[in-house]
């Protein structure tokens, strides 16, 4: 493996994916640093979601290579790509809503455990010094995003901003390679919005490398050190922030799609 191959965590070519008469994925692909954050923007409908779906597990390609830390993986179902090192939030919060904050995040930390079903069911010694670890890592992840006073109270009773901070410590529980995280400032407020971004860039100061989809580009802007742009389904354009914010393409397909720019 050369150098340059082991810098890149994602590497991923010529995904397409069709819903019936629908190219939602033409050809897509990216490559992602180890250490960036890359952000995946496009106007509503243009296949972000899609994407994230087919690399994460939930749907299957019809074509695509994918590439781990220069190994290939196949990303066939969600927990094979969460033990391969990839971890994601969803737009629409998938939280258990009765379960505590606490117990949401242990939930995302047991793939790494040892002891198993049996351990569980006969509650043996190693299954209960296991157990306890997991708590006190849940317990420094809620630390880490900022909402451990929240431990206790069931995930439902969060406020949103909080419901989505705590998604990203259940997908940090995994210790992932590769944290993808979909429309994170969706529906946050500017503070929200602000705590939210500074988390975002603790986490890659910490060593972790993030796959953003984000509408608020404003957020995109200040945050990615490399953004694709997807419209109707095709990569237009590939670069820096300030790269694509000037890129004919990506202004006339936010513009043509009734969005601003900027
Ligand atoms: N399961 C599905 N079945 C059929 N069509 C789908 C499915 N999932 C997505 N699509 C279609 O594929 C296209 C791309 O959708 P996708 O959700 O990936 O876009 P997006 O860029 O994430 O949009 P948004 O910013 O609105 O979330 C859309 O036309 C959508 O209607």
């Amino acid at each position: 493996m050369s150098e340059q191959r082991q810098d890149i965590i994602l590497r991923v070519s010529g995904v397409s994916k069709r819903f019936g008469g629908l190219q939602a994925l033409s050809d897509v692909g990216l490559e992602i640093k180890r250490g960036q954050v890359y952000g995946l923007i496009g106007p509503n409908g243009a296949g972000k979601t899609t994407f994230f779906n087919v690399i994460t597990g939930l749907y299957t390609p019809d074509s695509g290579t994918f590439e781990l830390e220069g190994k290939p993986y196949k990303p066939e179902a969600v927990h094979e790509v969460a033990r391969a090192g990839i971890a994601r939030t969803f737009q629409n919060i998938r939280l258990f809503p009765e379960m505590t904050a606490l117990e949401n995040v242990m939930v995302g930390r047991h793939i790494r455990t040892r002891s198993g079903l049996i351990g569980a069911i006969f509650r043996t010694r190693a299954f209960k010094e296991e157990e306890e670890q997991i708590r006190e890592r849940a317990m420094q992840l809620l630390e880490y995003v900022g909402i451990a006073k929240y431990a206790d109270f069931r995930a439902r009773t969060l406020s949103y901003g909080d419901q989505r901070r705590l998604e990203i410590a259940r997908a940090l529980a995994t210790d992932p390679k590769l944290v993808a995280l979909d429309e994170p400032a969706a529906g946050m407020n500017s503070t929200e919005k602000m705590v939210l971004r500074e988390l975002i860039d603790r986490i890659r100061k910490d060593g972790r490398t993030i796959l953003l989809i984000e509408h608020d580009v404003k957020l995109v802007m200040g945050l990615c050190d490399r953004v694709t742009v997807l419209d109707y389904g095709k990569a237009i354009a590939e670069g820096t922030p300030y790269e694509v914010q000037r890129n004919e393409k990506v202004i006339e397909a936010y513009l043509g799609a009734g969005h601003a720019a900027h």
